[in-house]
């Protein structure tokens, strides 16, 4: 047993910008432009105060849930990210162990710098694809068939990214991504511009279909079985138009503030969206989740399950496949005791009354 090992998320992110080159900590760690919305994603969930209920008999906490009639042992979902490389050489497929021995779906990005194939034969576990669509719709097609076939049981598209966001530290540091195993006989990447700004944005830019829109939904549907979710709604007029496209959930996200600065904290926009779906559908949130009690507070507004991005890349960077099993399973023991102090023993217990948000303490002055 290591010495000293690391005891919150702040502690992984401060061990993993010691042991990542700059151009990696950057790419990870960044936000879009001014990174208003990086910290407003965080600092939202700080605003939030629970409401703590005594003298319920929490001897036994079932943190258990389900999703897609899977079940899971916590709400805590594994956020796709890319180029898990960059942290670790055995990525993807190390991050992908963590996930299965904590009993955590992981999704797994349709950038992983692991070929889809090698991280499903990792290990055993329920997993679900995250999909961007290329101009190439033949390519985009090709990599969701093999996920499925792969037998991974979701696919969530990123509906927030017809273009990369502005990454001012990846422009920069000309940042240049891991190449994919995956898209080898179905896209070379010539990029031979290694002197100006990122090569993430222009590869992403050369690539990405700008044109995607609500019609191809029904596109996706007829190409795979695979439920579909909807990655990167935070509107009341976006969730509705998700359920009416049949679509199987609805995940709250601003792409960890990575895409559009001064898009609304997720936690700040998860009640419209949760309010507009009314049930119809499974409403997950991500972005800005570094604790326990952040997952009790999403779940406290509504949402089935969170999802948890930079916290594992910065585990697995800073400890590999230990490290990324390590802060699943601390924000599992957070949850834990937030969950026994404020009086819930299952994650059916948590309600709306146990928090109290800037709006109801503004509402209680009127
Ligand atoms: C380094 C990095 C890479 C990401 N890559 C992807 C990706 O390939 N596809 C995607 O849909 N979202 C991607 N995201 C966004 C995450 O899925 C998720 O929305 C976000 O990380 C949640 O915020 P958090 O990091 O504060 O937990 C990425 C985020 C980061 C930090
Ligand atoms: C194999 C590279 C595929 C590039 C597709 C678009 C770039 C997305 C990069 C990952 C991402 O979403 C991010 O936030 O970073």
């Amino acid at each position: 047993m290591e010495d000293n090992l690391p005891v919150n998320v702040r502690e992984y992110q401060e061990l993993a910008k010691k042991a990542l080159p700059k151009m990696a900590y950057d790419y990870i760690n960044g936000g879009a432009e001014d990174e208003h919305t990086l910290r407003e994603n965080i600092a939202a969930y700080t605003r939030i105060i629970l409401r703590p209920r005594v003298l319920v008999d929490v001897s036994k906490i079932d943190m258990s849930t389900t999703l897609l009639g899977y079940t899971m042992r916590s709400p805590i979902i594994v956020a796709p990210t890319g180029g898990h490389k960059l942290a670790h050489p055995e990525g993807e497929k190390a991050t992908a162990r963590a996930a299965a021995s904590c009993n955590a779906i992981m999704v797994l990005s349709f950038s992983s710098s692991c070929k889809i194939e090698d991280v499903a034969s990792s290990c055993n576990a329920i997993r679900f694809y995250q999909l961007y669509v290329y101009k190439n719709r033949n390519v985009s097609a090709t990599l969701v068939r093999r996920a499925e076939s792969c037998g991974f049981k979701a696919l969530l598209l990123t509906v927030d990214t017809p273009m990369l966001g502005r990454r001012e530290a990846d422009i920069r540091n000309k940042m240049v991504f891991p190449r994919s195993g995956n898209l080898e006989g179905l896209m070379t990447i010539d990029d031979h511009d290694t002197t100006n700004g990122s090569q993430l944005e222009r590869f992403a830019r050369a690539t990405l279909d700008p044109s995607l829109s609500w019609k191809d939904i029904e596109w996706l549907k007829s190409i795979t079985s695979m439920p579909i979710f909807l990655k990167g709604i935070v509107t009341a007029e976006d969730a509705r138009r998700a359920v009416e496209a049949g679509v199987a959930g609805v995940i709250v996200s601003n792409h960890g503030a990575r895409q559009l600065d001064y898009a609304p904290a997720t936690i700040a926009a998860l009640e419209e969206v949760v309010r507009a779906v009314a049930g119809a559908v499974p409403v997950l949130v991500d972005g800005g989740i570094r604790r326990g009690t952040d997952v009790f507070k999403a779940l406290a507004l509504g949402a089935r399950a969170v999802m948890v991005g930079r916290p594992v890349f910065f585990g697995l960077a800073a400890r590999g496949e230990a490290g990324a099993r390590h802060v699943i399973e601390m924000l599992n023991g957070e949850l834990e005791v937030a969950m026994a102090l404020c009086g819930c023993r299952s994650v059916g217990e948590i309600t709306r009354s146990h928090v109290m948000t800037e709006g109801d303490r503004i509402r209680s002055l009127l």
